[in-house]
This record gives structure tokens, sequence and C-alpha cells, in this order.
């Protein structure tokens, strides 16, 4: 594919400038992700004006011959990782090169993750990240915010970045002991933040203290190569957190986004969870769909640390197809990469041990031919679960919901022009991605980009990329995506604490032993709380316990069990968690 390269203060534009602006596409079939129809789209400065048949068309506008095409919303990837400093090195993919080949794909819009060290300011570090991107990116761009430590001043920047820098999403990590990971309580707290500026709660979930001890035991007994990557932290470690990461969020009634699920069993926990009632988002990623972890054990060290990522690729064989099926069924809910490159002199800094091994593969450029291959042409899902699952879905839960993520009239015009028949074969040297390493190489798949638009230009050309460098703009994410808190605002609204009313105790009171309360030892007694703050989301109301909160086990025996309990009542649906018994 030739490229065309330009910056933005240097624009080199073909043709004149109202053919550039005015975009007429003719004879298409839209594919939104509800609904499917032949219909011509106007486009005019950037934005969709028209769509029907036999529009009126201003004059000098270019048309593009879209004739047995799908006219598509272009992809959202919604975790990358461009220039990500990280293990001692830089990513190899900026926000240029990036963006660039996420284009390339017909991805349209990216959303990266600010990531800093414990103690940084996490407004410092936004603005880093602004001054990294806002003058290399070739397409729209969003930002996470990284929440890998805890204070009152995290809380605060947290809210400034909500209310006035565009921010509405902030990841904990429950992996990198003593680098990014979070303990519980304080994954808690930031739980709580989130839904309380209405943001949304995302985790990269694997249990980091079992990894910390298991590749300190991999390295003692010798195994120190790639494989040992996945052995420390096998499918379970990321299962464990997975429902522990939900568990927590429910109790703070808080929305939860699990980035990369990469193991059936996490993906099992994550459809449970979602059809008890959990507000849980799962991402599947295009690593994950698309290849395995078999590679861990190839012979050859680059080929087997090119693979190398966390959570890692599975390496039961059948587990591509079975997120596959996950993703397709609404069990998981986006697709994404995580794109994060390291070229063979980065990797290599691991070459003596697996820990060291800069952690990420690519997949922002081939993402969208990966899953309209092993999803839509092996049936497993239609075109509509297509555009949900690369670009509307990550719109809705990200609340850029119909300005992208949709072809419709006032969106965006980040338009691509899929051919479904076409095929192309993936390969290192042919990608537009800066890493030389590309973990799909060789595969043929079919579904590609003949034209990719994005903001109303257009970028794929022909066969042509014609990138301008600094293009892309910063899209702020708003706060309080109905698609993400209704139903969480609903519950908090029924589920408010309820004191129970009765008389004072006046009966006798033993001695407290104070040598153990200035030790502050608790009671043995598991029914005895530590604070009164332990229960006080474990509410009753009118004297019955309120069984609308998780927070009760269904079944055995519970803190009060002594207390007379009210006629049984049933609760066919309840928020938080489906269920028909009868208590
Ligand atoms: N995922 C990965 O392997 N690298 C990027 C950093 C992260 O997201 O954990
Ligand atoms: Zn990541």
């Amino acid at each position: 594919m030739p490229e065309v390269e330009t910056d933005k203060n240097h624009t080199d534009v073909n043709g004149d400038e109202s053919a550039q602006s005015r975009l007429f596409l003719k004879g298409g079939k839209i594919v939104n992700d509800d609904q499917t129809f032949y219909a011509d789209v106007y486009i005019e400065d950037g934005i969709i004006k028209q769509l029907g048949q036999n529009l009126v068309i201003p004059g000098g506008a270019r048309t593009i011959d879209a004739k047995g095409k799908l006219i598509i919303p272009g992809g959202i990837d919604p975790h990358t990782h461009m220039q990500l400093p990280f293990m001692g090195t830089t990513a190899a993919d900026d926000f240029y090169s990036g963006t660039k080949a996420a284009l390339a794909g017909g991805t349209t819009m990216i959303i990266d993750f600010v990531v800093d060290q414990k103690g940084v300011s996490l407004l410092d570090a936004y603005e880093k990240w602004r001054g990294w991107a806002d003058a290399k990116v070739c397409c729209d761009y969003a930002l996470h915010v990284g929440v890998t430590w805890w204070s009152d001043q995290v809380a605060k920047e947290m809210e400034i970045l909500c209310k006035e820098k565009g921010v509405n999403s902030f990841k904990v990590f429950m992996a990198y002991k003593d680098i990014f990971m979070l303990p519980d309580d304080d994954m808690y707290d930031v739980f709580r933040k989130c839904s309380e500026l209405g943001a949304v709660s995302m985790v990269h979930a694997e249990n980091g203290h079992l990894i910390d001890i298991k590749s300190k035991e991999l390295v003692s007994q010798g195994i120190t190569g790639p494989e040992a990557h996945e052995m420390c932290r096998p499918e379970e470690v990321e299962a464990e957190a997975t429902q522990r990461a939900i568990t927590i969020a429910n109790q703070a009634n808080a929305p939860l986004y699990i980035v990369h699920v990469m193991s059936k069993s996490a993906g099992e926990v994550v459809a449970n969870e979602r059809r008890k009632g959990k507000v849980v988002f799962g991402e599947a990623l295009a690593a994950g769909l698309g290849t395995d972890g078999t590679h861990y054990w190839n012979k050859c060290w680059r080929h087997a640390a090119g693979h190398v990522m966390g959570p890692p690729l599975r390496p039961d064989p059948s587990t591509p197809g079975y997120l596959m099926d996950l993703l397709a069924n609404n069990d998981l809910s986006v697709s994404a990469t995580d794109n994060c490159t390291f070229n063979a002199d980065q990797k290599a800094i691991g070459k003596d041990d697996f820990r060291s091994i800069p952690n990420g593969v690519n997949g922002v450029e081939d993402r969208m031919s990966i899953i309209w291959e092993k999803g839509v042409r092996s049936g497993k899902m239609d075109p509509c679960r297509f555009v949900a699952v690369t670009s509307t879905n990550a719109a809705k839960i990200f609340n850029l919901y119909p300005k992208k993520g949709r072809v419709a009239v006032g969106s965006d015009a980040d338009i691509v022009i899929w051919d479904p028949n076409e095929k192309r074969t993936i390969s290192a040297k042919t990608h537009h991605q800066a890493v030389d390493f590309n973990i799909f190489e060789g595969m043929t798949v079919h579904g590609v980009p003949l034209y990719v638009i994005t903001n109303g230009q257009v970028v794929l050309d022909e066969g042509q990329l014609k990138v301008t460098q600094g293009l892309g703009r910063f899209i702020e994410t708003p706060c309080n995506s109905e698609y993400v808190y209704s139903k969480i605002r609903t519950r908090e609204q029924m589920c408010q604490p309820q004191r129970v009313e009765r008389e004072d105790y006046t009966g006798p009171v033993i001695e407290v032993m104070h040598e153990v309360l200035a030790n502050k030892v608790q009671s043995a007694n598991p029914i005895t709380p530590n604070s009164p703050e332990s229960f006080h989301n474990r509410s009753k109301v009118d004297g019955v316990r309120n069984m609308q909160e998780s927070s009760f086990s269904l079944s055995g025996a519970q803190f009060d069990d002594d207390k007379p309990r009210r006629g049984h009542t049933r609760v066919a649906n309840p928020p938080g968690g489906r269920s028909t018994g009868l208590w």
C-alpha cells in the first residue's frame, strides 16, 4: 500500500478544497449495529449531512462508487498504548505510526491509556500524554487514565479530569505488583469515586501476588524463557482476579469494564456475572481472538517473546474460538487490541529472564480484518454484530455515541467502505506499524477496507494511504453514559441503606478488656463486625434483610439467622443478581 505522509501545517491536499470536504458515497449498503439498508451518503465538513436514496447533492462533491460494498462506522479501538514508557523502554509504535496503522486497517479512533508511576500527579500525566499525542495523531483519539496509587489528591484529580479534561474512564491494575498494582481496598475507593463521578471503572484483572510468587519459583527452577510467562499466570490467576474485581465493583455500585479477557475461564466469569445482572463489560483482543499461546513454546526465542503480553495468550488452542463465541453472543461486549509493540532488540531485555521481556503485541492495524475473518466469515456473527463489537459498543460505553459508532445524519464522517470478499495476507514486511514483528504473520484474512474516511477526509484512497500527522483531534468523553449508568443509578435509589429504629439496649454490658482494644485485636466471632461501617450497605427494610444487595450470600448462614423473618418475598430479577429464589 503506497503512502503519502504530511503534517497538519503542511497539508498536501490533492485536488480542490470542496472535493475534499464534500464526499458522496454512492450505491453502498449501510451497516449499523442494529440494521442494514441501501443508501447513499453525503458528507460535508467532516459530518454526515444526508443519508438515503435520490439525494440532492451540492456541486463540487467527489463521488465514490460503493456498489457491492459495505459502508460501516469506522472502527474504534478502546485499548491502545502508543509510545508507552514501560519495562525500561518505550513502545515502538508512537501516536503517529500507531494511528496511521489504525487507519490503514479501518480504525478511525483510538482510546489510549495515560499510565504513570505511583506518586505522579494524574493531571501531570494526562498533560504529558496530550503533549505526545496531539501533535502526532492521524485520527481522533480519547484518553483513559490509569490510577496506580490512591490518595485524596488522586480523588480530586479524578474529579478535575472528568469535569474539565474530557476523561470519563479510569483503569486500575490487579497485576504488576509494586509497580501499578492496587490493593482491593484502594480499588474499592477508586470504583466508588468512579461511580460518584459517573465514570467507567476499568480493570486489568490478574492476581499480581500469585504472578510474583510463581514467577520467582519458575526462575529458581531454571525456567527462564517466554513459556514461563504463561506458566506463572495460568487461566485461574486471571479468572480469580476477574471474579474479585466484579465483586468489588458491585459492592461499590460501579459499572466495570474488564480489559483484555484472555481465557475461557475469565470469559465464563464475565458471562455468568452478566447473566446475574452485573453491569460489567468484557473486552476481547484481536490477539486473543486471532492467535494462541502455543507460540510461547516455539523454539525461536524471538518468536516466542514476540507474543509475550499480559494476560498471556492461552496455550489451549480452542481459546480464540471460544472467546469469539462469547463476543458474538454478547457475553463479551467489545473488541480492542491493547496495541503495545516492542521490537526484537527491546524484547531482548528479557533474553535471560522472562520477567524482563516487555509485555505487549500489535493489533491496531489488523483487528477489523481478524474479526471479520474469524467472526463473520466463520458464521459466528453477522455484519451488524461486527459493527457493534468493533465500533458501536465502545462508542456507547465511553459516551461517544452517536457522534461516533454510527452511520447516521449528524454523526462524524468516520466511515469505512469495506469489501467483505477482498483478502490480504498479514505480514510485518507490509504492515504500517513501526514494530518489526506481527503476531498474525502469514495469516490470510478476508474483509479489507477499500476507503477509509476520518473526519470527512479520505485517508485510504484506492489503496493509497494519505495520512496527515496531527489532523486527529482529542475527543472529550463526557461522564454519565446512559448505556453504562442507567441501571446503576436506579439501583442506587432502590438500595439506600436504612437503619432499623429500635429502643436502646438497657441491659448489662461486660467490662471491655482494654489491653485487647489497645492492640486493636478484634473479636474472633466471625459475625461481629470490625467496625460499624462493615455493614453499612447491608440494609434491612422493615425488619427484612434487603436481598437486592449482593453482599448477602443467597444460601448458607447469614449474620442475622437468629432473627425472625417476614413471609417469603419473591424477587424475580433483582438488580445486581437475577434470581427466582424465595426468602
Ligand atoms: N498488556 C500488555 O502486555 N502490555 C501493555 C500494558 C498492559 O496493558 O498491561
Ligand atoms: Zn493495556
